[in-house]
């Protein structure tokens, strides 16, 4: 393989951002959406990123995914460094280490659920583990919408979809940008213990985006991001801890869930 390797370490983190910078367009169009991020996302934990609207939470994670550039700096996934690579080794290490649940879920309108969901497995010739199918099916609830288009799904199916696809082929590394918004407390209550589980009972590392509270609760650390800079961190949260840095970090208004 000729991927660039890092020195190993007790415990390699998952993903690290180091010093990057993102940004978009140029001259007065110039927008920074990241600056000098420093991250280390630690191996087999769920870390939750949070943070005001624009702070750059969506353009992070597409970073340490592979899916997007990064202006300066760098991205390792495991001990490769993603800057480093061909776009096709770059594709391949997406296909095989990466998971990634979108904010407008990104299915394919022509295939039906259950092709959408094995798409990653298919194009990486690989087959399901069954009884992991039939749990993460049974889970998301999609047990009788396997056959139904996108278009024939709710926007909270639909996201359970992208979820179901994110993580069937149980991949190193998981990003789900707010993969809860468009769901009630109960079904998103059922992802956020299907990303845990995932976590916990299979050794998956997955980095969460989420304006709720209680969702970032179900994480071992929430960072905070604002205006492009982590600025704040909290271990083992709970809602109100976060609610609580939340409001300190906004001044006076609490930027709780939306
Ligand atoms: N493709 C793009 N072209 C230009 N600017 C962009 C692009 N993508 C993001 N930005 C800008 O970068 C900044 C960070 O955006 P980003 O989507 O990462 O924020 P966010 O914290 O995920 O926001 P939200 O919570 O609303 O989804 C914003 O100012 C946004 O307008």
């Amino acid at each position: 393989m000729s991927y660039e390797t890092a020195p190993r370490q007790a415990t390699t983190p998952a993903v690290r951002a180091v010093g990057v910078e993102k940004s978009f367009g140029s001259g007065d169009a110039r927008v920074v959406a990241l600056r000098d991020v420093n991250l280390a996302i630690e191996a087999r934990r769920l870390t939750a990123v949070m943070g005001p609207s624009g702070s750059g939470k969506s353009t992070l994670l597409h970073c340490m995914a592979g899916l997007d550039a990064v202006t300066s700096g760098e991205i390792w996934i495991g001990e490769t460094l993603l800057t480093g690579l061909s776009d096709a080794g770059l594709t391949r290490l997406r296909r095989d280490q990466v998971g990634f649940v979108f904010q407008q879920f990104n299915l394919l309108p022509t295939l039906s659920a259950r092709e959408n969901i094995l798409l990653p497995l298919t194009i990486a010739g690989r087959k399901p583990d069954p009884s992991w199918f039939d749990e993460v099916i049974a889970t998301m609830e999609l047990g009788d919408r396997l056959r139904h288009r996108p278009a024939q799904l709710s926007g909270g199916q639909q996201q359970r979809v992208a979820c179901a696809r994110a993580i069937l082929g149980r991949p190193a590394v998981v990003f789900a940008d707010e993969p809860t918004g468009n769901l009630d407390s109960h079904a998103g209550a059922e992802i956020l213990r299907l990303l845990r589980e995932a976590v916990h009972q299979h050794g998956q590392t997955v980095v969460l985006v989420t304006h709720d509270p209680h969702a970032a609760a179900y994480a071992d650390r929430v960072e905070f991001l604002l205006d492009g800079r982590i600025v704040s961190e909290l271990r083992d949260p709970t809602a109100d801890r976060i609610l609580e840095r939340l409001a300190h970090l906004a001044g006076t208004t609490p930027m709780g869930s939306r």
